[in-house]
């Protein structure tokens, strides 16, 4: 850990506490070797509730003893004041009114929701990827006459995982040209309850509402640049210099955490690397957040496996500790050039563990008050 940081102890809040993600965040922070947690936001359903009492527990460990007593407050920025970082599992559907509130009253905000994504302000980040991203929140507070306050989003969960891979090869490579990409979505994407038994056993779903068309541009914008304009201000630049086109087909299938994909790609360079060349790209990209020291970014990114029948759900989401991604299957493709496979934890770092990373990444780079 960086020397600024030792012994330090920042105050974090979690709103949309008691939900599939919330729960995540409260697992992974309460052991953080520096935030802290200091407040939780729920519904109206919760709020005035201990946490123990407002949250339907689905976690494989118990409740962290710490957070048991901790009373559920509404989400509104008053019962935030002390926290340096608001970390935000909340419902899509809450999520658009209650972050800007936050953001206006001064907070800093890191979500999970889909609400911001688009805005050309936020920064959309996987840590993995482009946490360089990071430095438009000066435009944003400029924008909204702040001095503190902003919002960063994370990416949804399948794009997060594919992007990974995409940005080792094209670090390698340079650009990739097209990229097919057909998921096999986990239970837990959908939230608690998620998909009906009735609907789910036994069965495949082959759609799930507006995930292919986040996957498309998504994808785009994280792996697009900043450009730097004549007054010194930033702005995104979408993966444009060599159009990327970006193809998804999503699938819910009956696995309860961990999405897997199949993704198929054409590079622009010719001829494109073999697959040998591809596997050793993927095993030695470092991203950023790993070089300067992110607490919670994993120590190897991403796995390359050699078995014909790996990676697999069961066995592979929680490579490190749920924060890295796990490849395997790399072939050519006789149709475009490459093909893989890959798997990450939708809740982990499609989730949770990517704003926790996103904040150690904020904080370490003096983008946050401590
Ligand atoms: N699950 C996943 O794999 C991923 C989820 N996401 C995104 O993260 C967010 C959370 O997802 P998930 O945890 O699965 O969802 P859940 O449905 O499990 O949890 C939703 C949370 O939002 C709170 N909430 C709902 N309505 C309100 C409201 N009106 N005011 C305040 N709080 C409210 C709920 O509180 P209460 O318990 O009191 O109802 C609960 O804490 C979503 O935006 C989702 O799209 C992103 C990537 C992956
Ligand atoms: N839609 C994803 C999870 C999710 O909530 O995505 P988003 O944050 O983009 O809305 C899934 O069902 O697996």
């Amino acid at each position: 850990m960086s020397n600024q940081l030792e012994g330090k102890k920042i105050k974090v809040g979690v709103l949309g506490a008691t939900g599939t993600v919330g729960q995540r965040f409260i697992t992974l922070l309460s052991e953080h070797p520096f935030f802290v947690l200091h407040a939780f936001g729920a519904s109206a359903r919760s709020a005035g509730k201990t946490y123990a009492k407002a949250v339907n527990w689905k976690q494989t460990t118990p409740i962290p003893a710490g957070a048991r007593e901790m009373l559920v407050y509404e989400c509104t920025p008053d019962k935030f004041a002390d926290c340096a970082i608001v970390f935000s599992g909340l419902d899509a559907d809450a999520a658009g009114d209650i972050e800007a509130a936050f953001r206006d009253a001064e907070l800093v905000v890191f979500s999970n929701a889909k609400n911001y994504r688009r805005d050309p302000l936020v920064p959309l980040i996987v840590p993995l990827v482009n946490a360089s991203h990071l430095s438009i929140v000066h435009k944003q507070r400029l924008q909204h006459n702040l001095k503190k306050g902003y919002i960063v989003t994370n990416a949804n969960c399948s794009t997060t995982a594919f992007v990974v891979p995409l940005s080792a090869l094209e670090k390698a490579f340079g650009p990739i040209e097209t990229c097919m990409v057909t998921t096999m979505q986990a239970i837990s994407g959908a939230g608690y309850p998620g998909v009906a038994s009735l609907d789910i056993m036994d069965n495949i779903v082959p759609y799930i509402s507006g995930e292919e068309e986040k996957i498309e541009w998504e994808t785009l914008k994280i792996l697009g640049g900043i450009t730097e304009e004549d007054d010194g201000s930033q702005s995104f630049e979408m993966h444009s210099k060599t159009p990327l086109r970006v193809s998804a087909s999503c699938n819910r299938v009956p696995v309860i955490d961990g999405h897997t994909e199949c993704v198929s790609i054409r590079f622009h360079k010719r001829p494109p690397p073999s697959p040998q060349q591809v596997r050793e790209a993927m095993v030695a990209y470092t991203p950023d957040v790993q070089t300067i020291g992110c607490p919670s970014a994993p120590r190897q990114t991403i796995f390359v496996h050699e078995e014909p029948d790996r990676p697999q759900p069961r066995l592979d989401r929680y490579f490190q500790n749920g924060a890295g991604v796990s490849v395997g299957r790399v072939r050519q493709c006789p149709v475009l050039d490459i093909k893989f496979v890959v798997l990450a934890n939708n809740v982990s770092i499609g989730a949770a563990t990517s704003s926790i990373i996103n904040a150690e990444a904020a904080v370490l780079k003096g983008f946050v008050d401590i």
